[in-house]
């Protein structure tokens, strides 16, 4: 993972919006191909993964303009790399995909998950797991009840997708992530646009107090 100069802000100017999601798993569970299936509704065999690479895409979600920002995290074979301190702050969320035919790539994803949760900790960050390859359901190592435990257990999102053979599934996962992040971003703005207007009538209060003037008729209503 090449994640060193990342922009670190979540953002929300006027109407738009950004939300930056980080795909992480282990290597050829489908981390590209879940990827650029949701952004480009099509499944691409394979795909150069040496590099993360980040895709960028506008779309509409529940009325609101949205720019999608997604890194599809590369991963050496055999690695189990850590997770940069930048990626975690640049994510708004994370995905986290394994292979139903690769038990590893499973026990891989629990610790993605506990990872991100540390790093992300005492925060809040959606996280959503996802169990690729489907449609390879006679060389399934992972059963569907033991992904549902895990997000349990972390209180993540889970669904089973085929990037390969199902739009659909891979459309549902991601838009109920981004319609979570979309939500929470507009939450936090609203929260310190509160915060800024009760702190402006905690100053007028004290200048009052100070100076004995009736600067604050009524309370601003927030
Ligand atoms: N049958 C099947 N094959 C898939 C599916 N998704 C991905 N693949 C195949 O699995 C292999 C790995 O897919 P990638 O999307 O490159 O996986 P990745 O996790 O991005 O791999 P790295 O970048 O190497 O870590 C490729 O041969 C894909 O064609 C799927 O849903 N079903």
């Amino acid at each position: 993972m090449k994640s060193e100069k990342l922009p670190m802000t979540t953002e929300m100017t006027g109407g738009q919006t950004t939300v930056r999601v980080a795909v992480l798993g282990s290597p050829r569970a489908g981390k590209s191909a879940v990827t650029v299936r949701f952004l480009t509704k099509r499944f691409i065999g394979e795909y150069n993964s040496s590099e993360d690479m980040v895709y960028r895409h506008n779309t509409k979600i529940d009325e609101n303009q949205v720019d999608i920002e997604v890194m599809d995290c590369s991963c050496p074979e055999n690695q189990s790399l850590p997770i940069p301190e930048t990626l975690a702050v640049w994510a708004d969320a994370f995905v986290v995909v394994y292979s139903i035919c690769d038990r590893s790539s499973f026990q891989e994803a629990k610790r993605l998950i506990c990872t991100v949760q540390k790093l992300k900790s005492p925060s809040y960050v959606p996280v959503m797991l996802i169990a690729n390859k489907t449609d390879l359901d006679h060389r399934r190592e992972v059963e569907v009840e033991e992904g549902q435990e895990l997000s349990l257990e972390y209180g993540c999102r889970f669904h089973e997708v085929s990037a390969a053979d199902c739009y659909i599934s891979v459309h549902i996962a991601f838009t109920g992530l981004m319609k979570e992040i979309v939500t929470m971003v507009q939450n936090q703005k609203l929260n310190s646009l509160k915060r800024r207007k009760s702190s402006l009538y905690s100053v007028s209060k004290a200048i009052q107090s100070m100076f004995g003037k009736n600067l604050v008729k009524r309370k601003p209503s927030i």
